[in-house]
């Protein structure tokens, strides 16, 4: 199908004799923003990794693109304290000129920090240096575990809206892992609630109503998650004020 960048078909991974992931069906497509929630220790990790190829499939097939890209922000990266180490040489180091690295850190607004020192950054900061890095090959496809960690949360919804920007302008497609359910909620196409096997997926206000996200997040989380993300019962008119739906906007 046009525009397909991965394709899981009955994936799965076992490890040390378990299955990590159970037969996974997932598609990702260029344009898609695809975030994958889940318990610790539910596999998503382990299932992005398969989509990088780092991780092989013990069963089942992924089907790439041809001549795919691929752009990976991991969940933890550590610069050794005692390494004075400049953004410009961080970003040397991916062996991209020096044009391109510079064009990745502006894309995420970064580019003036080029001769800071990564550890003097705030966390905001680092994860957009970080997505610059992913960006440098201009992937056809981002995955990003867990790109919010360490920020606060004005920092959380401006880099989820950035991840958005990034997905329009450089038409790729994105999936991230994400503990922030209600940003996730607000920023994402499509949520995939997985906990070795898929429990439920689909846009963010169905899987908020599913019978296992509420089973997995408890009753608390799926209510907060669904008033968050609310319809509007009314409509403005051209002064601002309230008025009663139209038809087409009656839920
Ligand atoms: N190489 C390995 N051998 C055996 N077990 C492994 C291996 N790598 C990961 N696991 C196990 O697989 C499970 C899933 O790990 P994974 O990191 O994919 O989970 P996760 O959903 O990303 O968790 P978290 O939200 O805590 O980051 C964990 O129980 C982990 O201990």
């Amino acid at each position: 199908m046009a525009d397909e960048l991965v394709r899981l078909d009955d994936a799965s991974i076992h490890l040390g004799g378990q299955a990590i992931v159970d037969r996974v069906n997932l598609t990702i497509r260029r344009g898609d923003v695809i975030t994958i929630i889940g318990p610790n220790g539910a596999g998503k990790t382990t299932l992005i990794k398969a989509i990088l190829g780092i991780h092989r499939l013990t069963a089942g097939t992924i089907t790439r693109e041809p001549g795919l890209t691929t752009g990976y922000v991991p969940q933890h990266t550590h610069f050794q304290p005692t390494l004075p180490l400049t953004v410009k040489r961080f970003m040397a180091l991916t062996g991209a000129s020096e044009a391109d690295c510079r064009r990745a850190l502006e894309q995420t607004s970064v580019g003036h920090l080029y001769h800071s020192t990564v550890h003097h950054l705030s966390g905001g900061e680092t994860q957009r240096l970080l997505i610059a890095r992913a960006l440098v090959r201009e992937p056809d496809l981002l995955v990003l575990d867990e790109p919010a960690q360490g920020v606060d949360v004005n920092g959380q919804a401006a880099l989820y809206e950035l991840i958005r920007e990034l997905r329009d302008r450089l038409h790729c497609g994105v999936i991230m892992i994400s503990h922030d359910l209600h940003l996730v909620m607000s920023a994402t196409d499509r949520v995939i609630c997985l906990n070795q096997h898929i429990c439920c997926s689909g846009y963010p206000e169905q899987v908020s109503h599913d019978p296992a996200f509420v089973e997995l997040f408890g009753q608390h989380v799926a209510r907060s998650v669904a008033v968050y993300h609310h319809h509007h019962n009314h409509d403005h008119d051209l002064h601002g004020d309230v008025v009663p739906p139209t038809d087409s906007h009656a839920v």
